[in-house]
């Protein structure tokens, strides 16, 4: 496979659901060697795009193709591996079986215990899966997810209940992937994840892509800063100044989000003489997609990994 090459895309893909629109006109491809993060807020139609790529649903309008074909073939299907968020596994089976077994639906599996080094469960194959813990579980479902030496892996949401080096393991071998040519699509919430993992952040919004492009682009459309200070200024004031976005308080902290930082910078300062600790940093990507959003809409359910 080559990189960079098209392995799947949607063109003027629209979905509905009775008279629900889950996508109005979505267009995406993806890509070998790149992982894609794809982000929005609960309803913004990430599973419907997935679904569609999987062969799960049809689209009403629009072109979807897997790697060529169409994706209710059988035969594109054994090209993609898949972890969804509600996977059900035969519990009594021990993890080494399930893998076998998994692993023989495929041609050209990678080897039993490549899959369980990358997927960090060396020391869980003997262990039956109803016995193991959530964060365990998931682990397992990624081996499961990778053993065919899937051209495109669908990752729904795979660190949730991971904790921290779990999910470092589950970056880097998502990175190996990446690097041996397949093209990775994660859904995630964790925004830390995406600046991490991603090559190309697509941000689904109400059924439309609001943005498709790097990391580093998507936090450029969006011009504002952020600055935080020691400061007894009081934010409801602050927060009606020119260039000025938002202004909170948190304990002794002021933190200003603004267009025009150097101004709001020189305003705080000789406003107040007693201020401390100051830092002014560019927009996290919380604030970009809080700026997509355009009417100033919150996506309360991107958070910051903990
Ligand atoms: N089977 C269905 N019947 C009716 N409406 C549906 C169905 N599935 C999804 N929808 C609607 O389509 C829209 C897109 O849903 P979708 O599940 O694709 O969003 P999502 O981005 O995956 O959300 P979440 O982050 O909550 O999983 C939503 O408004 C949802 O209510």
């Amino acid at each position: 496979m080559r990189m960079n090459e098209v392995v799947a895309s949607l063109h003027g893909v629209h979905k509905r659901y009775g008279t629900q629109h889950a996508l109005t006109g979505v267009d995406m491809e993806l890509h070998a060697g790149q992982v894609l993060a794809l982000l929005g807020p609960n309803g913004a139609g990430k599973t419907t795009t997935i679904g569609l790529l999987l062969g799960l649903l049809r689209a009403d309008a629009g072109q979807v193709r897997l790697f060529g074909c169409d994706p209710q073939q059988v035969a594109a299907r054994r090209g993609i591996g898949v972890m969804l968020q509600d996977a059900a596994l035969p519990p009594t089976l021990k993890t080494g079986e399930l893998l076998r077994l998994a692993a023989s639906y495929y041609p050209a599996p990678r080897p039993l215990a490549e899959s369980a080094a990358l997927a960090g469960i060396d020391d869980l194959l003997d262990r039956p899966y109803g016995k193991l813990s959530g964060g365990q579980q998931r682990r397992v479902q990624f081996a499961i997810a990778i053993c065919g030496r899937p051209r495109l892996l669908f990752l729904d949401e795979p660190t949730v209940g991971l904790d921290l080096p779990a999910r470092q393991r589950l970056w880097a071998a998502i990175r190996t992937l990446a690097g041996e040519g397949a093209a990775v699509v994660l859904t995630t919430h964790y925004l830390e994840e995406a600046g991490h993992l991603a090559d190309r952040v697509c941000v689904l919004l109400r059924g439309r892509i609001v943005s498709d492009g790097s990391v580093d682009a998507l936090r450029a459309r969006v011009a504002t800063r952020s600055i935080r200070c020691v400061s007894t200024l009081d934010a409801e004031t602050v927060a009606a100044w020119p260039g000025v976005r938002q202004a909170r308080r948190e304990g002794t902290q002021l933190h200003v989000t603004c267009d025009q930082v150097e101004a709001v910078v020189r305003r705080l300062l000789d406003a107040d003489p007693a201020l401390s600790a100051l830092e002014v940093q560019a927009a996290g990507l919380d604030e970009a997609f809080r700026d997509l959003t355009g009417d100033g809409t919150p996506f309360p359910d991107l958070r910051e990994a903990a």
